[in-house]
């Protein structure tokens, strides 16, 4: 049997986390379902496994919200998926009894909503031995220990929104030691691996993973947008300078991930003595464009690194 993964605060970024995990699972169990026609599919290679067998991988799940209108809307997101959609369990107002019943928490409530979350009567109980992973933008590991008891185990992750369609960028702290470390980690990769790209890093690192793949994809949209705008402005139609765009930085960004690539010698490559590429260059370093960019990561770092603070404007 699988496991219980509860999501206390599902929100955004929960639906994101349970969605993704979804369609991961629905993926494996049609590769269990149809393995001849997988194999001979390029493209298409998901391992088939055992999903009910196979203990790293979660069965069944917890949404937990406070409002009733966030549930209904929930059930109906869920209920969309189809297939492993009906086991999304909504609950309101009832951390304590979700967190009892999972094998795994990710919380994903906003960062001034956690300590009251963690403090509920019954909460340090119900999440005695078991592994917290905590999606909050600035709260430290020492503030979250702070609020459960010694035997929980706690973890920092960074995820950010593509995680929805799995195509997301997961950070993840350190573990802690203990006997079930390894366990934790496959635990940990399993879920974010099946949802995009997962790698573990120091928590020193946080803020600025925050910043930069957590809040990265509305920044690049600003990007996306401005090109199509440039686009539109020279006639073509909107919806297609959405597309050209989108599949533009798409393909850069994979060509990018390439091993051994450079975005410099790609974009070297584009740029044609006395072209059209190296027009449009000048006039984007005319704008600080590469300055203003690494300037927003910097802001959204040192913003990040506010969010947990209890004084912070929020
Ligand atoms: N959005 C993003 O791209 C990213 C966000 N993050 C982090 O993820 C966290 C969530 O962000 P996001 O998903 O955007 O926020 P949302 O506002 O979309 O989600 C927060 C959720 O928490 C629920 N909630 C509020 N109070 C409680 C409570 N006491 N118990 C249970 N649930 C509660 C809300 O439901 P209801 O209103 O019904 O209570 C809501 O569904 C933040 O800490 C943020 O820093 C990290 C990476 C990327
Ligand atoms: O804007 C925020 O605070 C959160 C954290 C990263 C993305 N969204």
């Amino acid at each position: 049997m699988g496991y219980t993964l509860c999501v206390i605060g599902c929100g955004t970024m929960g639906i994101a986390i349970i969605s993704g995990v979804i369609d991961s699972l629905q993926s494996k169990d049609r590769a269990r379902s149809f393995p001849k026609w997988e194999s001979h599919t390029p493209g298409t290679s998901t391992p088939a496994v055992d999903i009910e067998s196979d203990p790293s991988l979660p069965s069944y799940f917890i949404a937990c919200v406070t409002r009733e209108e966030s549930a209904r809307k929930l059930g109906h997101t869920f209920a969309a998926l189809g297939g492993f959609g009906s086991q999304v369990q909504i609950l309101v107002s009832e951390n304590v009894q979700a967190a009892q019943h999972a094998d795994v928490i990710i919380l994903c409530c906003k960062p001034q909503q956690v300590s009251s979350i963690l403090t509920e009567a019954g909460m340090a109980d119900a999440l005695e031995g078991k592994l917290v992973i905590s999606i909050l933008a600035g709260v430290t590991i020492s503030q979250l220990t702070a609020l459960v008891s010694p035997s929980t185990k706690v973890v920092r992750a960074m995820p950010n929104t593509p995680c929805r369609i799995r195509e997301g960028m997961t950070v993840v702290s350190n573990l802690p030691q203990s006997s079930h470390a390894d366990l934790d980690r496959t635990t940990i990769l399993n879920i974010f691996s099946s949802i995009g790209r997962c790698r573990f890093l120091d928590e020193k690192h946080f803020d600025a993973c925050t910043a930069l793949s957590g809040s990265g994809p509305a920044f690049a949209c600003i990007f996306l947008e401005a090109m199509a705008d440039g686009g539109v402005m020279m006639g073509l139609p909107r919806a297609e300078a959405l597309e050209l765009a989108s599949q533009t930085l798409q393909g850069a960004a994979r060509m990018a991930l390439q091993p051994g690539a450079h975005p410099a010698q790609i974009k070297d490559s584009v740029t044609t003595p006395g072209g059209c590429t190296i027009a449009g260059l000048l006039a984007m370093e005319d704008g600080k464009v590469r300055s203003t960019i690494a300037r927003a990561i910097q802001v959204a770092t040192e913003r990040a690194s506010e969010l947990g603070q209890p004084s912070t404007k929020k």
